[in-house]
């Protein structure tokens, strides 16, 4: 194997994730050389601006593509939440590696789990997805932006800023902060992000010889059921900044497709759950049950108040 330049986000959760793929390279083939190429993206440029107001897609990897394609680097690492529905020409996801836990949780200050937060108590997440669920559930809740990376995001709830904040599980498990953890939201109360909890190792589509080596870290199952959410999020040409979620879960050798779409006040919540085994029919078919329960107006009207 050629010595290989991975390229990354610097965020401590990026780098923690691509040494983490190194690793489980090096397993396989341990005299491979791996070097590191750090990579600022928009979304790392931007961290004062609130995710949905900043609109685009792909804001976590536009530039690390970039750098594939001019060959920059052989392969990336992302987290396969960060990913939009449509990838550039000449690139593909190599392999999709064992989902880590893909639920949210609330990290509180007092403690408090979210149904025994005070009423008007301050929740940070700019997640609409997050957002429109917690106020389906605590319409007394506040909830109010908060950007940055993990860490910085942690810091402001022990500053005070917030009463709670919602994180997705995997994040914290990756960094070992499992220990900040309040409450682990079931998916009935908190449906993920389409993807959540899975890498995506992305390189270019000719290269043969690497993609030898990642089908090797590639996991059938997980890979099988970020397909399913991926087909429903691709039905709605949505991203992370829509109220859009999406979870599919093995059960019994089917999968069990959950979908979900809402307004971000959390009035309107337009949820079902389907079972079959054909990925992609799957999520195009439960986006067509929540389109005929009239999702696509909801997420034109919400694209209409948050687009800039
Ligand atoms: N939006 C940023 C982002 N992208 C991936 C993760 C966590 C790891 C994952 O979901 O795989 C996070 C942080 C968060 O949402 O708490």
């Amino acid at each position: 194997m050629r010595p290989l330049v991975v390229g990354t986000r610097k965020s401590l959760l990026a780098l923690t994730q691509t040494n983490w793929v190194v690793e489980q390279l090096k397993e396989i083939c341990p005299d491979v050389q791996v070097r590191q190429e750090k990579i600022v993206t928009k979304g790392d440029r931007i961290l004062n601006v609130t995710l949905s107001k900043v609109g685009g897609k792909g804001l976590f990897v536009k530039e690390i593509e970039q750098a594939l394609l001019d060959k920059r680097i052989d392969f990336a690492v992302h987290s396969m939440k960060d990913m939009p529905a449509e990838m550039p020409e000449g690139l593909v996801v190599g392999a999709i590696p064992f989902r880590e836990d893909p639920r949210d949780c609330l990290i509180s200050r007092e403690g408090y789990t979210l149904d025994e937060l005070p009423s008007g108590a301050v929740v940070g997440t700019s997640s609409l997805r997050r957002q429109a669920q917690i106020l389906a559930r605590r319409p007394d809740l506040q909830v109010k932006p908060v950007r940055g990376n993990l860490d910085t995001r942690l810091q402001k709830l022990r500053d005070g800023k917030f009463d709670a904040i919602i994180l997705a599980a995997a994040g914290l498990r990756r960094m070992n902060w499992k220990e900040e953890v309040t409450e682990i939201l079931s998916t009935d109360t908190m449906l993920p992000a389409v993807g959540q909890g899975a890498l995506a190792i992305q390189c270019r589509e000719d290269d043969q010889e690497l993609l030898e080596l990642l089908v090797k870290l590639n996991h059938e199952q997980t890979a099988r059921a970020v397909r399913a959410e991926r087909a429903f999020l691709k039905s709605f040409q949505g991203g992370c900044h829509l109220p859009l979620a999406a979870y599919a879960e093995w059960v019994d050798g089917q999968i069990h497709l959950s979908g979900l779409v809402a307004d971000p006040s959390g009035k309107q919540v337009i949820q079902a759950t389907l079972v079959g085994q054909d990925e992609w029919e799957l999520g195009q078919k439960l986006a067509g049950q929540l389109i005929d329960q009239g999702a696509r107006q909801l997420l034109a009207q919400v694209q209409k108040e948050i687009v800039v």
